[in-house]
């Protein structure tokens, strides 16, 4: 019966904060929802390439469409969250809603839409960019696709059309982030984010680069039963040149080309490490680079012991727009099973050897970088 399905964010509203026309829209007066609620839309998603789940509001709804009558239905999932009202909410800049009693009418004007990212997170991958998106997303005035879109790496072509239509929706007040850590790597991007805009702010996070390692060997393996893999110095090894320890761990090399196309000051560099120990002190220095409110507070997260990472805080004040992050298991509020993996052993004169190596290549990124990080594989040793 029903011919297309999309996902459609509903937004929780702190009904004091709400303004006044959206105020006396679709008012649920109570916060909770049972099982599916139906609404006939005059028009409801303008732009279809926003099917995908998006991370905005509070929970996902699904909108069908149905085959004959052309009627779109909404689901939403039963949530009970005191002293909230929720709405629903219409991309484009205007339209109106009904309910099926007819009880409940809204004309909404709101300007949400996708727009092109301000902040791009464009590096390193396995230095935790995930978790830095994800936390950050939690900001009420950040949006991010769930998907590495790969826009300056892969899909140029496509056009900058194709790009801005995989943002989620937002107001002209919030900041679009895209994560694609893949940017980094290749200096045609970089130059191709500077023609796209010289303003735009660029995160790179960086990581001890010996659990980097491990952290690539255990993705790399992740589907392979542990009797069919290398060992971890067999897999260094047999890498070819490219892709050999040296230039993986080689963050400088990267690092240097974004510092020649882009003023510092349009460039953070975090470590993965400092955001294991003290996610909140990370996030409170993007927040600043990226001129955003103060909204992370310290009662975000909770240290999972079970998953040896700090997730999120089911008692946070921001807890709502957890909900909505796909990334993040509903249970635990940690980052999925893909994130956190179990690391290889290194045996001692293998890394003894690999800290030899990269030393001299996380000396030379404190200098060009004009900061330090403690990395355990290196402490007591500098
Ligand atoms: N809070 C929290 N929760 C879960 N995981 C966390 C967190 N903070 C950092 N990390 C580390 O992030 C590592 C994955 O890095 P990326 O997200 O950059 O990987 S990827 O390149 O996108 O595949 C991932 O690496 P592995 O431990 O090897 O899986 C984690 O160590």
């Amino acid at each position: 019966q029903f011919l297309t399905f999309h996902r459609v964010p509903v937004f929780l509203q702190d009904p004091a904060k709400k303004p006044s026309r959206v105020r006396n829209s679709l008012k649920l007066n109570t916060a909770k929802l049972q099982g599916d609620l139906s609404f006939s839309l005059e028009t409801f998603y303008d732009n279809k390439s926003h099917d995908q789940e998006t991370e905005i509001g509070s929970s996902i709804a699904t909108l069908q469409t149905r085959k004959d009558t052309g009627n779109h239905k909404i689901s939403v999932p039963s949530t009970e969250i005191p002293g909230s009202i929720y709405s629903l909410r219409k991309q484009a800049s205007s339209s109106s809603y009904q309910s099926n009693s007819g009880q409940q009418k809204a004309s909404l004007s709101l300007d949400r839409r996708p727009r092109l990212p301000k902040a791009l997170i464009i590096g390193f991958s396995k230095c935790g960019t995930a978790a830095l998106r994800t936390f950050l997303t939690i900001h009420p005035d950040v949006v991010s696709p769930v998907l590495e879109l790969r826009y300056f790496t892969l899909y140029y072509a496509k056009g900058i059309e194709w790009y801005r239509k995989q943002m989620p929706p937002s107001t002209k007040e919030q900041l679009t982030i895209e994560k694609t850590p893949a940017y980094i790597m290749s200096q045609e991007s970089l130059r191709r984010i500077r023609g796209f805009d010289p303003k735009i702010k660029l995160i790179v996070i960086v990581r001890d680069p010996i659990v980097r390692l491990q952290s690539q060997y255990a993705h790399e393996f992740s589907h392979t039963t542990a009797s069919f893999r290398p060992s971890f110095k067999q897999w260094w090894n047999e890498k070819p040149d490219d892709r050999s320890i040296i230039n993986v761990c080689h963050y400088a090399r990267y690092i240097r080309p974004v510092y020649d196309l882009f003023p510092r000051r349009q460039v953070l560099i975090l470590s993965e490490d400092d955001m294991e120990r003290n996610p909140l002190s990370v996030l409170k220095e993007a927040e600043r680079f990226l001129e955003l409110r103060p909204a992370y507070s310290d009662d975000m997260f909770v240290f999972n012991k079970e998953k040896g990472f700090h997730c999120f805080n089911t008692r946070s004040k921001l807890f709502p727009r957890v909900l909505t992050l796909v990334q993040v298991n509903r249970f635990t509020c940690c980052l999925g099973v893909d994130k956190g993996r179990e690391h290889p052993q290194i045996g001692e004169d293998y890394l003894e050897h690999l800290i030899h190596v990269i030393r001299p290549l996380n000396e030379e990124l404190f200098d060009l970088i004009g900061k330090r990080f403690q990395w355990k594989s290196f402490k007591d040793k500098s």
